[in-house]
C-alpha cells in the first residue's frame, strides 16, 4: 500500500493549491490561536474552496471549547478532526466526525494503552514531545519508541522533511507521513519545491 501524505499548517490558498497539484492526500488547517499557523474561519473557507475533489481537509484543535469546534464545522468543509491536546476519547467523539488523536511521544508512552482508549479513532498521529509546544515544532523523536503492532492507522509526524522521508517510510512503515516545518519557507508559508521533494521521496520509496 502506498504511503499517504498529509501536509499541515496551511495559511495561504496558493500553497494548498500547489500541494494538491503535487498529489497530497490531505491538508491540515490549524484552529489554535497560539499557533503561528492559526487560521480564521474566513481564511479556512478560502483555502478549502480552492481545493479540487479528493483532497481531504483535516481540522486541527488543541483542547478547544466544543462550541469553537462546532463553529468551525458549521462553516468549513472539514473531513476529519485532529486533536493535539489532552482531549479524552469522549471529547474526540463529540462531533460525529472521523478523528485523529495526536500522541506526543516520550520514552514511557504506552502506545497500546492509548490505542485501546481511542480505539474508534481514524488514526493515531505520533509526534515529537516538546515541553511547551503542542506540535509543529520541527523536532523529531526516536522511532524505536514505536514498539508493538498498532491496529489503528499510524500517521508519523515530527521533524520530517525530504531528507528523512524515505528512511521514515522504510523503518516505520506508517500509513501516512505528516509534515509541517520541513516543507516551509517560514512558519505557515509552504515552499513548493520542498513539498515536491517530500512527496517525490515518498512516492519513490517502496
Ligand atoms: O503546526 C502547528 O503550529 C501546531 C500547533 C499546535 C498543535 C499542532 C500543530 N501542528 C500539528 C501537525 O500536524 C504537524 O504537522 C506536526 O506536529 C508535525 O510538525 P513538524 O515537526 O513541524 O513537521
Amino acid at each position: 500500500m502506498r504511503t499517504r501524505v498529509k501536509i499541515c499548517g496551511f495559511t495561504r490558498m496558493e500553497d494548498a493549491r500547489a500541494a494538491a497539484r503535487l498529489g497530497v492526500d490531505a491538508i491540515g488547517l490549524v484552529f489554535y490561536s497560539q499557533s503561528p499557523r492559526n487560521v480564521s474561519i474566513a481564511k479556512a473557507i478560502e483555502i478549502t474552496r480552492a481545493l479540487p475533489a479528493f483532497v481531504s481537509v483535516v481540522g486541527l484543535f488543541v483542547d478547544a471549547e466544543p462550541d469553537w469546534v462546532r463553529d468551525v464545522l458549521a462553516e468549513v468543509n472539514v473531513d476529519c478532526l485532529q486533536f493535539h491536546g489532552d482531549e479524552s476519547p469522549e471529547e474526540c467523539r463529540l462531533y460525529g466526525k472521523p478523528y485523529i488523536k495526536a500522541v506526543r511521544m516520550r520514552p514511557d508512552t504506552d502506545l497500546e494503552g492509548i490505542e485501546a482508549q481511542y480505539a474508534d479513532a481514524a488514526g493515531l498521529l505520533l509526534d515529537a514531545y516538546h515541553p511547551d509546544l503542542q506540535g509543529g515544532t520541527g523536532g523529531g523523536f526516536d522511532w524505536d519508541l514505536i514498539t508493538g503492532k498498532l491496529a489503528l492507522p499510524l500517521i508519523l509526524a515530527g521533524g520530517l522533511s525530504a531528507g528523512n522521508a524515505a528512511e521514515a517510510v522504510r523503518r516505520v512503515r506508517p500509513y501516512a507521513l505528516d509534515v509541517s516545518s520541513g516543507v516551509e519557507a517560514g512558519k505557515g508559508i509552504k515552499d513548493a519545491e520542498k513539498m515536491a521533494a517530500f512527496i517525490k521521496k515518498i512516492n519513490q520509496t517502496t
